[in-house]
Order: structure tokens, then C-alpha cells, then sequence
């Protein structure tokens, strides 16, 4: 067992603690709280001493990592170095995203006797159905989080890689805002910057520079001063583009078009693409020195079918905002169809199948047809002929099919019958069986 540290010991470093604003505690090898700042008791109970870290903080019974959580005590005293994580905790402002790091005091032996637990709620992202902030309690969600909560206040130059929708220009700002006082946030749609916009659109122009240019104006690198320059679509940016933009960014100065001098340029660039663009690197078609210079700390966001156990909580969160004040739920089986659901255009997706959705539904829960009619609005297949989902039972997809049909046609039955060329008897028969399929749903509301 451990020896006793001297009580001089403790008292020293709790006075310390009590100085700071953030939450700290200082914890023995077997998790037990020794003493708690006053932060730390306001946020989490003033019986915290005494008790366990992972009953506080989680109310588990057991370890974190016996929960399935990551330990930072555990890591701690396996690296012998402080450790870091991003953990949820159940504090008086209900659960929250904390960025937790935990430091060995060792005695003279290297033995670590206490170990003083900091932490910091996480601005960046919520872990409950806000909805105006980022969302998430995945694993997938939560790794991705701490790596950004790291870059934030550094202003390193960040690149933002993952499939469309699934919040790279989200992140960015949360990027941006987590990096300190309010200070400009400029996005460019690198996508829609021909040749001749590039120039006059990053670095503005000087009265009578073209025919047109009546006055002076400012370019966006210029309007980012002191802030942030998001470099949306980094991959579309042509080769002949890039090599203008590496200029700025090795040199920190542009020139107005038609203008003389140089003028300095101090900004934050945070870059997103969906594209690879590293392999765009291998085949030539993304200068490396352009990607070096963006890539300082890239950062992955996950696609949707790899945070499945968010859906819940982000349809909550975007309910909240597309239908505000009307308190809309989805159904069970809603939620059942959203979970089989392959979400190819992720977060993107989701919200816009829940906004129709909501204009759709006139009661208080989402049904699943509210959902399918969405998805059979959405073209069968692409340009090449193939289907964009995976194969869906032929059974289900004439029920949604008929779903539709029956919502969308706007004349009786007969003539409903005659243009999906079956008899009145067998579109009756079809729709028994819809009614009894939504039954099923209504009585699991
Ligand atoms: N974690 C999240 N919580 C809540 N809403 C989110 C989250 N991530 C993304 N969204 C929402 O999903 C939508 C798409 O996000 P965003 O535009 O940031 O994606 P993107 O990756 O930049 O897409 P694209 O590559 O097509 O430009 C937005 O409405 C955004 O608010």
C-alpha cells in the first residue's frame, strides 16, 4: 500500500487549489476525493470529499474504465506523466462535455501518492439536445472534440477533412470561437472562385483597378484581420489558385488589385475539404507545400453511420431548431427508421428529412411515413444508374412507394388504381395492409 503522505502535504497543494476558478479535486490511488476546491463543490455537490471520483463525477458504481469509459487515473499511473480525456459529467448544470487532466504527485521514490484532477467544461460542443451548439456523446464525437478542444486556443493552422454534412464549417467556428475574444469569422467557398474572382474576392481592389471598380474595396483576407479565414472546399481550389494562396500564406502580406504596396495580413486559417487530400497530394493534383502549410493539425470529423448513437440526441437538438416551440418527438419506430437508416449525406441529411418531416406531421410525434416520404422524394438513383441505398426489402419499398402515392395523387382512388396499373380490389387490399403497418406505429407512440 501507499505510504501516508504527510498532511502538510495535502494542505499545500489545497490551498493552491482553492485560488483557481476551475473545478480541481485532488484524489489517492484508489479514487478517493481528499479535498475539492470550491469551483469543484459548486458544480458538484459540497459532500464530494470522502467519496469517489467516478460516483461524483458519473455516479458509477464502479471505475470508469469498468463502465466502459477511458481512466485517466488508470493512464496515469500506467504512463507515470499527467494524462488527458474528455469525459461526461453529471454536474448541477446537467451532463456536460469536461476536458478532464489528471497529474501524479509523487513522493521522493517517484511513487505517485495523490493525484490532482483538473477540469474544464467544454465550450466547443454539448452533450445535451441544445439547438444552437454542436451535439454528441459518442466515442467517435468525443475523440474528435478533445482533438479540437486541443487546436482552439493554439491558432494553428487546422484542416478539417470529412464527408459533406457531417459539420466542417460547424467545427470551424466552434474552432474559432474557442480561440478567444470575439473577432472576425470570414468564410470562402473556394468552389465558386473562378480565375478572375480569386484575386479581387481574397484581396479586394483599388478604385479604377478595372473597368467597374468605382471605389476601393476590401477583400475577405483583409476583413479576416485579427480573426479567421475559413477556406471552405480546399480541394476544389484550382492548381493555379493554390499556388496564389500559398504566396499569402508564406509571405503574410497581399496586394490589392491594382494596388501597390503590401499590405500585412494576420489571420487564423482553418481549411475543410471532403476530398483526400493527401492522395490529391500523391497524384499531383494538390500542391504539397500548400498542403503542409494547411495541414498543421488535421482533424477527422466522423461520418453519421460511425456516431449512430447520436442520432437521438442530434434529432432532438435539430427538432428544436427547425420547429421551434413545438415540442415535436419522433416516434419509437421514427427513431427505429432513423437508426437502419445509411445517412450518405449525414448531419446535412438528417436535418433536412426532419425539417420536411415536421411540416408533414400535425401531431406531436414524427411517424415513420413522415420520414419515408422524404426519402422517396430523393432521386432513385444517380446519373450512372446506380441505386444510392443499400438494398431495402421489395416488400417495404412498395408499402413506402404507396405511401407516397396515396399522399401525393391528387385524384379517387379508381384513378389512383388505374395509374399504378392494378385493379381497385388490390390497391384496397395494399392499402389495408399499409393501415394496419401504421397501426403498428401509432400503438408504440
Ligand atoms: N454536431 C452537430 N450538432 C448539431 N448540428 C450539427 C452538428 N454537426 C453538423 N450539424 C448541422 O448539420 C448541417 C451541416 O453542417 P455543416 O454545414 O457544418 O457541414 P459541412 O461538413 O461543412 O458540409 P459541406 O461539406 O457540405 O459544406 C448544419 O445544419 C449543421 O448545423
Amino acid at each position: 500500500m501507499s505510504p501516508i503522505q504527510p498532511q502538510s502535504t495535502l494542505a499545500t497543494i489545497a490551498a493552491m487549489l482553492d485560488a483557481v476558478p476551475d473545478p480541481r479535486i485532488v484524489i489517492t490511488p484508489d479514487y478517493h476525493i481528499r479535498h475539492a476546491n470550491p469551483a469543484y463543490r459548486a458544480a458538484y455537490g459540497d459532500d464530494a470529499v470522502g467519496r469517489t471520483c467516478f460516483a461524483v463525477s458519473h455516479g458509477y458504481a464502479r471505475p470508469c474504465d469498468e463502465e466502459g469509459e477511458s481512466c485517466p487515473l488508470k493512464a496515469t499511473l500506467a504512463s507515470g506523466q499527467p494524462e488527458r480525456v474528455l469525459h461526461i459529467h453529471r454536474s448541477r448544470h446537467g451532463d456536460e462535455h469536461v476536458d478532464v487532466e489528471l497529474s501524479p504527485m509523487s513522493d521522493v521514490s517517484g511513487y505517485p501518492l495523490l493525484f490532482v484532477e483538473k477540469m474544464k467544461p467544454l465550450a466547443l460542443a454539448s452533450s445535451q439536445a441544445v439547438p444552437d451548439r454542436m451535439v454528441g456523446r459518442s466515442a467517435a464525437f468525443r475523440r474528435m472534440l478533445l482533438l479540437a478542444q486541443r487546436a482552439a486556443p493554439s491558432g494553428v493552422a487546422v484542416l478539417l477533412q470529412g464527408e459533406s454534412g457531417t459539420g466542417k464549417e460547424g467545427l470551424a467556428r466552434a474552432i474559432h470561437d474557442g480561440g478567444g475574444a470575439a473577432r472576425p469569422f470570414v468564410a470562402v467557398d473556394c468552389a465558386s472562385l473562378t480565375e478572375t474572382l480569386l484575386e479581387s474576392e481574397l484581396f479586394g481592389y483599388e478604385k479604377g483597378a478595372f473597368t467597374g471598380a468605382t471605389q476601393r474595396k476590401q477583400g475577405l483576407v483583409e476583413a479576416a484581420n485579427g480573426g479567421t479565414l475559413f477556406l471552405d472546399e480546399i480541394g476544389d481550389l484550382p492548381p493555379s489558385q493554390q499556388v496564389k494562396l500559398l504566396r499569402l500564406l508564406e509571405s503574410g502580406t497581399f496586394r490589392r488589385v491594382g494596388g501597390i504596396s503590401s499590405i500585412p495580413a494576420r489571420f487564423r486559417v482553418i481549411a475543410a475539404t471532403h476530398r483526400d487530400l493527401a492522395q490529391m497530394v500523391r497524384d499531383g493534383s494538390f500542391r504539397a507545400d500548400l498542403y503542409y502549410r494547411l495541414a498543421v493539425f488535421p482533424l477527422r470529423l466522423p461520418p453519421l453511420r460511425e456516431r449512430q448513437e447520436d442520432i437521438p440526441l442530434l434529432a432532438e437538438a435539430l427538432l428544436a431548431r427547425v420547429a421551434p416551440g413545438r415540442a415535436l418527438a419522433l416516434s419509437a419506430d421514427a427513431l427505429a427508421w432513423l437508426l437502419q437508416h445509411p445517412f450518405p449525406g449525414n448531419i446535412r441529411e438528417l436535418r433536412n428529412m426532419l425539417e420536411r418531416a415536421s411540416l408533414l406531421c400535425d401531431g406531436s410525434h414524427i411517424q415513420p411515413e413522415h420520414l419515408w416520404l422524404d426519402a422517396l422524394a430523393q432521386p432513385a438513383a444517380n446519373p450512372d444508374g446506380h441505386f444510392h441505398s443499400p438494398l431495402l426489402p421489395l416488400a417495404g419499398l412498395e408499402q413506402r412507394y404507396l405511401a407516397w402515392a396515396l399522399a401525393s395523387h391528387p385524384g379517387d382512388r379508381a384513378s389512383l388504381a388505374a395509374a399504378l396499373g392494378m385493379t381497385e380490389r388490390t390497391l384496397y387490399r395494399k392499402l389495408a395492409a399499409l393501415q394496419a403497418a401504421a397501426g403498428t406505429v401509432d400503438a408504440t407512440q
